[in-house]
């Protein structure tokens, strides 16, 4: 599937709507902090799922209670587009049930 590069205002326009999120050398990134490693390894666990769902990954990292998230769309010279965006509309959902902040 051909997807188009968003342009610089259309990154801005859906980076409003995803607090935490910003991009960061061209890619969409965003960590979030958990209570405890347990539960950080649970979070990739659930993105994981997610991702093969979607048939998008990004570079998933887990800390000791922490989880970084950076993506981009390979297919599209590494730019930005909106299947980057749907994946982190769909962490940031999954986030809550994980008390990720
Ligand atoms: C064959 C498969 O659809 C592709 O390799 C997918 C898999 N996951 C992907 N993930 C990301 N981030 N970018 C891609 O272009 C991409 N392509």
């Amino acid at each position: 599937m051909l997807v188009e590069p968003l342009s610089q205002k259309e990154i801005e326009e859906r980076l409003a709507e995803l607090p935490g999120w910003s991009l960061d050398d061209g890619r969409l990134t965003r960590t979030y902090r958990l209570g405890s490693h347990f539960a950080a390894t649970a979070m990739v666990v659930h993105v994981s799922q997610v991702q093969e769902e979607l048939d998008h990954h990004s570079d998933l990292t887990l800390g000791y209670n922490t989880v970084s998230l950076a993506v981009h769309t390979h297919s599209a010279g590494g730019a930005v587009t909106e299947k980057d965006v749907e994946l982190a509309r769909r962490v940031e959902d999954l986030a809550v049930g994980h008390r990720a902040h």
